[in-house]
């Protein structure tokens, strides 16, 4: 068979590419789990920090393995020194996704344990889990810095009585959250964390099957999140929220979106076909938001491109369609909503760089070549082993 006529899973569509306890999508019946529990029970009853927990140890934890937890955030919870100043040598127009892949980039040059030789880099399952608590410990602080750099503003450093949803509002807000909205970016937090093999997490286990380390791998993810087909959605829905203006714009928008073959930020998935598992709960934390902060016009926009582009399309929101207004509306600029997702998803690549650590096989697939035949510089006389192996090419095919 001649290699193109071999079964090409273009984007890997409908591929499986190796097995995870990590958590479980199930598109026909709507529903995600992660280590077996229902991610919407998850959102309603724990704090995000047990949700890490959970999606790196196996089980939700007890009092006690919770508050240990809490207290190893608390530990890493402040802007690291030499990020601040890595950062502070960005230009202020860099994208926050560029500065915070550079702020993970600097956490792993400064842990020098594993960095002799790259025999030693993919570290033990200790240090992993360490180096993935530091990391998302470390990440509320670097996106809030950002955000406040970008405003002009002083940085804000947390604050040990309050727990991570909380300290992440503060130290980007510099005032104490209303608990609506704790409750909701919690939520968010939570539905954020991890969905199987998506991009950034498979781009995750590539660099990990290579025995890189850690921290290049998260790096890895967060280039492979930033783009507006993945995690840079939910940035993306903002902007087309922005361009529509309001409710009553939507039928004239659609019409020229459509015909210009524009992409709908935020509708689509490459696995759920019948609508996200994660909506129906991101949607109830949104209209919460808004009726705390009395926006009802941004429920009615919402409303109105889902009702008109599903009877159009048949094509169904995903995640990043109310979180993007929900972030807005609990003031994060839209740049920085991206950056919000790392946050969160830190914990759910960091689960799968472990699982793939402890059961490894390198990651390569195979292509099919389709250019052109074999040819040879002007002026070279082929070999008679490359005339041989020219021909039995040829025959094969
Ligand atoms: C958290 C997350 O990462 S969720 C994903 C966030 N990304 C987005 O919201 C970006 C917009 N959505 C999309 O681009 C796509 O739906 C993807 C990339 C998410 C999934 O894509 P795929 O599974 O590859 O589906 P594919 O792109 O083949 O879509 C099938 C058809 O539906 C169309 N389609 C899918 N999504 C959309 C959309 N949002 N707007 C317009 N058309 C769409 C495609 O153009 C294609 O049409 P065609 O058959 O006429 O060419
Ligand atoms: O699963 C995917 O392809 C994208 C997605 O929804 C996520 O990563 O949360």
């Amino acid at each position: 068979m001649a290699e193109t006529d071999a079964e090409i899973k273009k984007g890997l569509a409908g591929v499986v590419a190796d097995v995870t306890a990590v958590s479980k999508v199930n598109p026909e019946t709507n529903s995600l789990l992660y280590r077996g529990y229902p991610v919407q029970e998850l959102a309603a009853t724990q704090p995000f920090e047990a949700v890490a927990y959970l999606l790196w140890n196996g089980e939700l934890p007890d009092e006690r393995q919770l508050a240990e937890l809490r207290a190893r955030e608390r530990r890493h919870r402040a802007l690291p020194r030499e990020v601040r100043a890595a950062i502070d040598l960005l230009p202020l127009e860099a994208h926050p996704m560029d500065e915070v892949r550079t702020a993970v980039s600097v956490i792993g040059a400064s842990d020098t344990a594993g960095s002799a030789s790259v025999l030693d880099a993919s570290g033990t399952p200790e240090q992993n889990l360490e180096r993935s608590i530091r990391l998302y410990a470390a990440l509320p602080a670097i996106v809030a810095y950002g955000q406040r750099r970008r405003r002009g503003e002083e940085i804000v450093e947390p604050r040990d009585a309050l727990d991570y949803a909380a300290n992440f509002l503060w130290m980007t807000f510099g005032a104490e959250p209303h608990d609506t909205v704790v409750d909701a970016f919690n939520r968010s937090m939570t539905l954020y964390a991890e969905h199987s093999f998506n991009a950034s997490t498979f781009t995750a286990r590539v660099v990990t099957s290579t025995l890189s380390d850690l921290y290049s791998a998260v790096v890895a993810a967060i280039g492979a999140l930033k783009g507006p087909l993945h995690g840079g959605a939910n940035e993306a829905v903002l902007h087309i929220m922005d361009e529509i203006g309001d409710a009553s714009n939507v039928v004239p928008w659609l019409d020229r979106a459509l015909a210009e073959k524009r992409k709908i930020m935020g509708f689509g998935h490459r696995v759920y076909k019948k609508g996200d598992s994660r909506v129906p709960t991101m949607k109830a934390a949104l209209d919460a938001l808004i009726d705390h902060y009395g926006r009802p016009e941004v429920g009615e926009l919402y409303e109105a491109l889902e009702r008109e582009f599903v009877s159009r399309k048949g094509i169904y929101p995903n995640l990043d369609y109310p979180s993007g207004p929900a972030y807005d509306l609990m003031g994060f600029d839209t740049l920085t909503f991206t950056p919000l997702f790392i946050a969160s998803r830190v914990t759910g690549w960091t689960a799968h760089i472990m699982e793939q650590a402890a059961s490894n096989a390198l990651i390569r697939p195979l292509s099919a070549y389709n250019g052109p035949a074999e040819r040879h510089v002007e002026g070279y006389e082929p070999t008679d082993e490359q005339l041989a192996a020219a021909e039995r090419e040829t025959e094969a095919e």
